[in-house]
């Protein structure tokens, strides 16, 4: 056991220098759960990485939010994980929604991904999640196990990878899944991944929740047993993100 409460800020395509620098300054003041407690993450456009990450406090990292799917080269347009690793960013989010169904990222397609980013030595937030539709019809588990299961078969350790639930119809609509809901999904995420890889990777694997978390929601959120941390969207770019971070509290006084 011994999961650490994880923490991820997905700013995706905002902001502009000064405004980056302004959430770094807030960031950077925020009172928060010392590092033993919750590894916090921001997600920054890729082109103010490197200012984030000259700017970003030492307790908390960056992330970029998608990287190429093998070696760099002549792909017009791309950000390879070897430039990642070039530039110190430990982590990369892969697999979000937006890439999913924007730019048609397949099941099979965000699995390589995740297994070259290892490869290379990146941390991954690999991202899965149903559509409405999806859980209108019943299939929201079958979703989630087919999307797990491309990441699975192509990767051998997954030390470095943390896996978020971000419902589709949650994801910037306001409509948080409630506690019970997120939390059936992850206890069923991680008997999946007990029965498919092994108790042991069930057991230490990181499961968090992403869609409309806030700074009112997140503490009944995060008193679910499998709820280990969050994957921000909107409210990560305001100040209320320290609170979520501070719902880490809420688990070491479980
Ligand atoms: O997509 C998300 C994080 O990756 C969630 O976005 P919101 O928090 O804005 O719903």
């Amino acid at each position: 056991m011994g999961r650490k409460f994880f923490v991820g800020g997905n700013w995706k395509c905002n902001g502009t220098t000064e405004e980056v620098k302004k959430i770094v300054k807030t960031l950077n003041a925020g009172e928060v759960p010392s590092p033993d407690v919750v590894e916090v993450v921001v997600s920054p456009p890729f082109v103010f990485l490197p200012v984030v990450k000259d700017l970003l406090r030492p307790d908390f990292h960056v992330a970029a939010q998608n990287c190429w799917v093998k070696k760099g080269g002549a792909y017009t347009g791309e950000v390879s994980a070897e430039m990642l690793v070039n530039l110190g960013i430990p982590w990369v989010i892969l697999g979000h929604s937006e890439r999913r169904a924007l730019l048609s990222e397949s099941n099979e397609f965000v699995g390589e991904k995740v297994a070259y980013a290892l490869s290379k030595g990146l941390k991954v937030i690999a991202c899965i999640g149903e559509t409405l539709e999806q859980r209108e019809a019943g299939s929201t588990l079958d979703v989630v196990a087919a999307q797990t299961k491309a990441i699975a078969e192509r990767i051998s350790d997954w030390t470095n990878v943390v896996l978020a639930y971000e419902p589709v119809w949650a994801i910037g609509t306001g409509k948080v899944a409630t506690p019970a809901q997120a939390q059936e999904v992850h206890a069923e995420l991680r008997k999946w991944l007990q029965a498919k890889v092994s108790p042991e990777v069930a057991a230490s694997t990181r499961i968090i929740y992403g869609g409309s978390v806030s700074g009112g929601n997140c503490k009944e959120l995060a008193a679910k047993p499998d709820v280990d941390g969050f994957l921000v969207g909107g409210a990560s770019l305001k100040p209320e993100f320290i609170d979520i971070i501070k719902s880490a509290e809420v688990k070491k006084n479980a």
